[in-house]
């Protein structure tokens, strides 16, 4: 089943298209990394996904739901993150929980169950009487994805979960969202931080008004970089780079820095025994070689350096 499914999707301000024919499907269970630069339109992406506001033209399912024709059900079924979400400072943790879960029109008995339910989980019980005007940024985020939790949503969507937050308090923050996929939900992620977004998403979709591209990590960088494979030498590499890439099978070769090469090829258990024998017969001592993985920042700079496709 996908918990997202989005046809056409579009929303104008005025003279601003903010989001562009957007086509995206996000099967359950998946957690959903949506990146694009300031402006880039993912918060009203988000807000349209919410049933919060309406698009212009096209439509969207979420979590089953029509976000225009059945937009209490989208509400219903989604919870939202938003990147300065607003608690209650002089209220405890679990007032704050049961008094938001009394909001979703839960029980008094089911309010105090799922509040005391997710203090525990987020390792937030032991604070529960404690004003949350007293919590670290860390503790009131982890509290603030609790409330969004709280009418047991099938998709989540979280704006910067982790901005401002120390490394300690991320990795916290992060186990979170993991054990939330675990647990069959399904995760929109907006994040400027990529390398999170390299550890937690099963899928990225990056986004400037209008869907750049839409796949796994993994082959993001296949295709985007090919396989590539760093090859450090004894001595000089700038010599050997023409040498290089007039091997047939090399798409590509960049010296990274005095000694080492960056090869970009078609496939590496096959080529890299040819490389290196053209190398040695050129006189060059070769003192290892490795597969080289670039950086998801490296992948999503190249890809929104790229013109929006007409
Ligand atoms: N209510 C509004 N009225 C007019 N223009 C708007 C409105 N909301 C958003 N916009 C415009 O739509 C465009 C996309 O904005 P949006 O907030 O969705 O981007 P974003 O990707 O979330 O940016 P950021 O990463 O900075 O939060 C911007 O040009 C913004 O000025």
């Amino acid at each position: 089943m996908n918990a997202i499914e989005c046809y056409q999707l579009s929303r104008r301000f005025q003279t601003i298209t903010a989001v562009d024919n957007l086509d995206l499907v996000v099967p359950a269970g998946t957690i959903f990394g949506f990146l694009g630069p300031n402006g880039a339109g993912k918060t009203t992406t988000v807000r349209m996904l919410c049933a919060l506001i309406a698009p212009s033209s096209g439509s969207a399912r979420v979590a089953g739901f029509d976000v225009q024709t059945e937009a209490d059900s989208v509400r219903a079924n989604t919870g939202i993150l938003t990147e300065t979400p607003a608690l209650y400072d002089t209220l405890s943790a679990l007032e704050n929980l049961t008094f938001f879960a009394r909001l979703y029109g839960l029980s008094a008995t089911q309010a105090s169950e799922r509040a005391a339910h997710y203090l525990r989980l987020f390792e937030l019980w032991e604070r529960r009487n404690d004003p949350v005007g007293g919590f670290s940024k860390g503790m009131r985020q982890k509290l603030a994805i609790a409330r969004a939790l709280l009418h047991d949503p099938a998709v989540l969507f979280l704006d910067e979960p982790t901005s401002g937050l120390d490394p300690a308090a991320s990795r916290s923050v992060r186990d979170v969202i993991k054990s939330l996929r675990a647990s069959g939900r399904t995760i929109f992620l907006t994040t400027h931080n990529l390398a999170e977004a390299d550890e937690l998403c099963d899928l990225i979709g990056v986004f400037r008004t209008r869907l750049i591209s839409l796949d796994t990590p993994a082959n993001l960088r296949t295709r985007l970089f090919g396989r590539s494979v760093r090859v450090v030498l004894a001595g000089p590499a700038a010599p050997l780079a023409p040498l290089v890439q007039q091997l047939s099978f090399v798409m590509n070769v960049t010296v990274d820095d005095e000694r080492t090469l960056l090869v970009q090829l078609t496939d590496p258990e096959k080529d890299n025994p040819v490389l290196v024998r053209a190398l040695v017969a050129a006189g060059a001592d070769v003192c290892y070689i490795e597969p080289f993985t670039p950086s998801l920042e490296a992948v999503y700079l190249e890809l929104i350096q790229e013109p929006v496709a007409g």
